[in-house]
């Protein structure tokens, strides 16, 4: 059965040029693309002479894919690739919504709010906190602003009385130091809800790097220095507004690894940790490095640490970040479900695979490219 519902044929019919019987190579050179010939363009300026020969050799056979934007199923021609959309999107054949689009869509629909997940978590608004913890800037990789905002609103008019937002600040898929402008906007919007009679604040705050967007299990003392600050309302800095946060840690810190930081009142208590009743959401999309605070936000033995206070909470991510261990439960858009992918196909049609990736890539490799199917011979 196809993703239609439909009963779809595995029978590849042979390829008018490639040989059968011989063995075929594809190799993924990650960060590897053609670009504007110019000064700027490292990979135009380094000698290249395997590739150079590799194209030169045989012209006639070279050709380009696209590796960002709509062709690989981003929102628009302006989103630059990264590993997760190459990965789901290489070998599946079709272009697939990744998660960027599929939250867009959803927003704009507004089915976001008619769903399990927004449900879920909005049994929570009357008494307790929203809290909404992820990447603040525009780079699309990992979350947007523009729809951390579209989220505060809806959530707002949909009964949020008490909302919270523990930043993550960026300067890896965006420029150092754009993270100052984005938390002024993002004070400004909250500025707003305040006018309209919603608490909502900045809570607390720290460069993705060295707080809680570590990926792969490599230091759960990131995921630590998060917990401490979202959950715990303990950090080693302490500001009473996020901009003044922001610009002072830069001084000894870029973006991608500023301090924790919680946001304290004039009492210096912390305006927003995370408590029993309370509701949150993790607003990063993509998967790889939400999946560890995920965990410890929802599994009930968990013991890469001492989360020290574990809030009875209603935890809902922005879409499900790994479908095998079903994690999170709850989540407010569905994730792209990528199937018949060119590995299926082969092992089909008796194609013997062999495929050698590195574990990091391991999350994302086994959604889209070579899809685990038996039959193909897997190495880490
Ligand atoms: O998470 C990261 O390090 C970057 O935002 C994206 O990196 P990648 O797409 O190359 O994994």
């Amino acid at each position: 059965m196809g993703s239609s519902g439909q009963q779809v044929s595995w029978k590849l019919a042979d390829h008018p040029t490639l040989p059968k019987g011989k063995t075929l190579a594809l190799i993924v050179l990650d960060g590897w693309g053609e670009y504007k010939p110019d000064e700027y363009n490292c990979i135009h300026v380094a000698q290249t002479p395997t590739m150079d020969s590799l194209k030169q050799g045989a012209p006639e056979k070279w050709r380009l894919i696209r590796a960002h934007g709509k062709a690989v199923g981003l929102p628009t021609e302006d989103d630059m690739g990264n590993s997760e959309v190459g990965h789901n999107a290489l070998g599946a054949g079709r272009i697939f919504a990744q998660g960027a689009k599929l939250v867009d869509i959803a927003l704009a629909s507004g089915k976001i709010y008619e769903g399990e997940g927004f449900k879920y978590i909005s049994e929570c608004f009357e008494k307790g906190t929203l809290h909404l913890i992820g990447l603040l800037s525009d780079g699309g990789v990992h979350s947007r602003l523009d729809q951390l905002q579209l989220l505060l609103k809806g959530a707002s008019e949909r009964g949020a009385k008490r909302i919270r937002v523990h930043i993550l600040t960026d300067g890896r898929d965006v420029l150092d130091g754009s993270s100052v402008g984005f938390v002024e906007t993002l004070e400004s919007d909250l500025a707003k809800l305040r006018e309209n009679g919603v608490d909502a604040r900045i809570a607390s705050g720290g460069g993705r790097m060295y707080v809680t967007m570590d990926r792969y299990e490599n230091d759960w003392d990131v995921v630590k220095r998060g917990w401490d600050a979202q959950v715990r309302g303990e950090a080693p800095h302490k500001f009473t507004n996020a901009v003044e946060a922001v610009k002072k840690l830069r001084e000894n810190a870029n973006d991608q690894y500023l301090p924790p930081f919680v946001i304290v009142d004039e009492n210096e208590k912390a305006v927003g940790p995370i408590e029993d009743g309370d509701a949150v959401v993790t607003f990063n999309f993509r998967a790889d490095r939400m999946v560890m605070l995920a965990k410890a936000l929802e599994h009930q033995d968990f013991d890469k640490f001492d989360r020290v206070k574990v809030p009875k909470i209603r935890y809902a991510g922005m879409l499900q970040y790994d479908g095998e261990l079903k994690l999170p439960g709850h989540y407010l858009v569905s994730p792209p479900e990528i199937d018949r992918t060119s590995g299926e196909y082969l092992v089909h049609n008796g194609v013997r695979t062999f495929a050698c990736r590195p574990p990091s890539d391991d999350p994302q490799v086994k959604g889209g490219l070579m899809k685990l199917v038996s039959h193909s011979i897997h190495i880490l």
